[in-house]
């Protein structure tokens, strides 16, 4: 902004000639001098050196917005806000209505803790009719690891939702708007994306799952310098797409430790749990997301699940809107329940410390 040509600013033509002449030709020259300075430099009045710098700072500066303004305009696209309901009570409640709109949310954890469980029925719930509380839309779901089940996503939609499922016809259109894309290396998730926006407005897609996304570099938890990741172009196509389409984007992945000390270990990696919670904070103050630190800014609320002696756990640890929490859960023939809608409040004050690492 500072580098705009004071010949483009329509100044009365008198004084923007005297600036020519000088060889000030942008704001930033005029700006950097004092009142004074510029008297003397352009042998003018004050008033007219005055009316000269607050023109061109009015124009340079960017807007400014009183809180009263984004609150306006918060209420007026409120419409194109929202949330997909998990239907886990204590869930909804900590993320204010389910998983957000036009951001990305990540789910992590060890294979087997449920992460695909979620996405089924995420998917199952946005293709939802809406006077089922759905979002009544397409669903997008990338399938990295071919762990997709339409089989068991139709038994998760007839154990919760009989009524619709037992219907005829029902479960095959509910189906139907699940489009499951399953590349099988990074070039064929990138022709994925390429296509995807096209696809989002083509099907109506209300949700974008990617199942998983670490599962497209072997090794992606190596350090590398900023912009070197194999998937940094993916990961701002996916930030980029969550704010264009206004839809939310499930992505699962895993997080690994940066070293082999145990200190650094992630919860669900550690033998005794008893040691976790004497020292719940030593152990999560060190994740790393396999994706680094790129993606890691990318997510705006990450869920962890983890398996322990028999019992499943979702932990929110990262979100706007909540302290971090663990729920502990099941999972069943209509997916994942919570045991308790109350969630426990971790004492994690560095969880979401990945920067200073
Ligand atoms: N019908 C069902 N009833 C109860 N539990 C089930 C049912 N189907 C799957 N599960 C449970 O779901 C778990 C698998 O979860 P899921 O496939 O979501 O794991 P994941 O975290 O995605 O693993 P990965 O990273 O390997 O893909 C299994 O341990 C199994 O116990």
């Amino acid at each position: 902004m500072a580098n705009k040509l004071i010949s483009e600013m329509r100044l009365p033509k008198s004084i923007a000639n005297i600036f020519a002449a000088r060889n000030i030709t942008t704001a930033k020259d005029a700006l950097s001098l004092t009142e004074l300075e510029l008297m003397k430099l352009l042998d003018v009045e004050l008033s007219e050196v005055r009316s000269a710098l607050a023109l061109m700072s009015e124009i340079v500066c960017p807007p400014y917005q009183t809180a009263l303004l984004l609150m306006e305009q918060r209420a007026a696209t409120e419409h194109l806000g929202g949330h997909l309901p998990t239907r886990l009570k204590g869930l909804d409640a900590a993320l204010c209505g389910g998983v957000p709109f036009g951001v990305v949310t990540e789910l992590v954890g060890p294979p087997g803790t449920g992460k695909t469980q979620f996405c089924l029925k995420l998917s199952l719930l946005a293709a939802l009719p809406a006077h089922y509380g759905g979002l009544d839309g397409g669903v997008i779901y990338i399938d990295v690891e071919s762990t997709f089940s339409s089989r068991r996503m139709i038994e998760m939609g007839a154990s919760s939702f009989p009524e619709i499922f037992h219907s005829k016809g029902m479960a095959q259109e509910m189906a139907g708007r699940i489009l499951v894309l399953q590349p099988t290396s990074l070039s064929e998730f990138t022709e994925s994306l390429e296509k995807i926006k096209v696809s989002l407005l083509q099907n109506q897609v209300k949700l974008l799952v990617i199942d998983s996304m670490e599962a497209l570099v072997p090794g992606g938890h190596e350090q590398r310098a900023p912009g070197q990741h194999p998937l940094s172009w993916h990961i701002s196509l996916i930030t980029s797409l969550a704010e264009f389409s206004r839809i939310p984007i499930v992505v699962t992945n895993q997080v690994r430790p940066q070293s082999h000390d145990e200190s650094c270990l992630y919860p669900f990696q550690v033998q005794k749990m008893d040691r976790i919670l004497k020292d719940r904070t030593r152990y999560y103050s060190h994740i790393v997301a396999v994706l680094g630190f790129h993606w890691a800014h990318a997510v705006t609320i990450r869920l962890v699940l983890e398996a322990k002696s028999g019992q499943r756990f979702m932990n929110v640890e990262k979100s706007p809107t909540s302290p971090p929490l663990a729920f502990s859960f099941t999972i069943n023939p209509s997916g994942i329940s919570l045991l308790t809608d109350d969630g426990t409040e971790m004492v994690v004050p560095e969880t979401c410390n990945l920067s200073s690492r």
